[in-house]
């Protein structure tokens, strides 16, 4: 099974490129003030035009409001609107309605009640990412470099894909996809030198140790797929003309 690479909080075009040449997926661009990774949202425009189309553009945003959603809408195209603050199920659903995006809610975990809650987002939602708390005092409620307690997540199948991300590094992330069957990783603080600056070293590090666990196998992800493919296969399989396969 592939996982899929999501890095975020990227400002450079060489990032960009790094993310492509190493084989990643999706790229996130923060449009937080209080982020140390926070870019305008024209800057993000031009950073997704460097992908030409070969990796997914995430915008990330924190309770953002509809003039900022419909500009993201309009001037980003993303292929999925992060949705990392406190923003409730029917919000995310209004924001996937009205403007017609694809959703990615952050959930925030420190126990088994968030593994619940992030249950409840999940027939709104293409993707789950779930993160770790933040700190009460922190000023912003992702990219803090902290990670969680992986062992709450045995057994956890939302019946959508989600992604693992909170304090992930190239060191760890190796035993984070052996403990977990998260279908995707994310990771901004842990492929940087200092907050907001992104190394290029650490960025191909982490890609090629996700690709490597995915070339030996993730048993537990890969559990987690095949069941998914069960839910979705019709209990009375009929051939594409509507008679039944023989
Ligand atoms: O990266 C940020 O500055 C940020 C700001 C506000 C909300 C979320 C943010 N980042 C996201 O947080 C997680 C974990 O990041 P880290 O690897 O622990 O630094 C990740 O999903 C980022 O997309």
């Amino acid at each position: 099974m592939r996982t899929e690479i999501k890095i975020c909080g990227l400002s450079k075009r060489e990032e960009i490129d790094a993310v492509m040449e190493a084989g990643g997926d999706l790229v996130g661009f923060v449009l937080f003030e209080k982020s140390p990774r926070n870019v305008s949202l024209g800057h993000a425009a031009a950073l997704a035009g460097r992908t030409c189309g070969k990796l997914g553009v995430v915008p990330l945003t924190v309770n953002a409001s509809d003039e900022l959603v419909a500009r993201i809408a309009e001037d980003l195209r993303p292929d999925l609107i992060q949705l990392h603050g406190s923003e409730s199920v029917e919000r995310v659903r209004e924001i996937r309605s009205r403007w017609n995006l694809r959703v990615m809610k952050a959930i925030g975990v420190a126990g088994p009640k968030d593994l619940e809650a992030a249950r409840a987002y999940a027939p709104f939602v293409e993707r789950l990412l779930l993160d770790a708390k933040p700190p009460k005092d922190a000023t912003r409620p992702g990219g803090n470099g902290a990670p969680f307690d992986w062992s709450l997540l045995d057994g956890f199948d939302p019946g959508v894909p989600w992604m693992l991300s909170g304090g992930l590094t190239p060191e760890t992330v190796t035993e984070a996809l052996s403990r977990t069957a998260a279908s995707g990783i994310d990771v901004s603080s842990g492929v940087e030198s200092a907050p907001g600056v992104k190394d290029l070293g650490r960025i191909r590090s982490f890609i090629g140790a996700v690709r490597d666990a995915d070339r030996h196998g993730r048993p537990l992800a890969a559990a987690a797929l095949a069941r998914s493919l069960r839910v979705r296969e019709p209990a009375n399989p009929t051939t594409a003309s509507g008679s039944r396969a023989a």
